[in-house]
């Protein structure tokens, strides 16, 4: 069975080119200007251009107005659409609609309290992504490679398809699969050097862990 592989918070050619020849299912690009990774629509425009049908670009938003996504969609042209913020149902309903693209909402998950508006966004998204919650405070709701108990996944029974983020690494890919059951995975800072840069290597290590996974998954 394949594992869908997420990098995120891609933002220079040359990490996008790594990305896409060690075989990244999804490229993912933040829109969300205080984040390190966050892209101009020129940026995005020019590495848009540069994955060629080789993986799904998939435009990462927080909380969004329409115009703004107009401009991300109209410039990036994503396959999917990642929310990753507050939005309500009704305004994840909203956006599918209006921008005719499939759209993976984000669910922040610290404790099993944080699974009960599962099903109503189950009924309107396309895909699930559980993410570690940020702690108050935090300058952005993701990507500060924090890691949730993944046994909160265990026994969920959801029809969608979902992935799994927060704190992941080529170290802890395969166990964070196993628990969860998650058919993808998502990760940004478990292959960065710092906050914002990414590295080819440890880009590499991390897909090639996530693929070895793939022989352990029992459907
Ligand atoms: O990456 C960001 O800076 C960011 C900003 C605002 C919302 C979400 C953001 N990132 C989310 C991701 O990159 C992933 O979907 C996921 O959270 C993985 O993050 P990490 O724990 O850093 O691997």
């Amino acid at each position: 069975m394949s594992l869908l592989v997420k990098i995120c918070g891609l933002s220079t050619r040359e990490t996008l080119d790594t990305a896409l020849e060690a075989g990244a299912d999804m490229v993912g690009f933040v829109f969300f200007s205080p984040s390190p990774r966050h892209l101009s629509l020129e940026t995005a425009r020019e590495l848009g251009r540069e994955v060629k049908g080789r993986a799904a670009k998939v435009a990462l938003t927080v909380d969004a107005d329409d115009a703004t996504l107009e401009n991300i969609v109209e410039t990036l042209r994503p396959e999917l659409l990642q929310l990753h913020g507050k939005e309500t149902i009704a305004r994840v309903r909203d956006i599918k609609a209006k921008f005719s693209l499939p759209v993976m909402k984000v669910i922040a998950v610290e404790t099993s309290a944080d699974l009960a508006a599962l099903p109503g966004y189950a009924s309107v998204a396309d895909r699930i992504l559980f993410d570690a919650r940020a702690p108050k405070g935090a300058t952005r709701p993701g990507g500060l490679g924090a890691v949730f108990d993944w046994h909160l996944l265990e026994k969920l029974d959801l029809k969608l398809p979902f992935m799994v983020s927060g704190g992941l690494s080529a170290d802890n890919v395969a166990e964070a699969v196993r628990v969860s059951r998650a058919g993808g995975v998502d990760v940004s800072s478990g292959v960065e050097s710092s906050p914002g840069v990414k590295d080819p290597e440890l880009i590499r290590n991390f897909i090639r862990a996530a693929r070895a996974t793939e022989e352990l998954m029992v459907r």
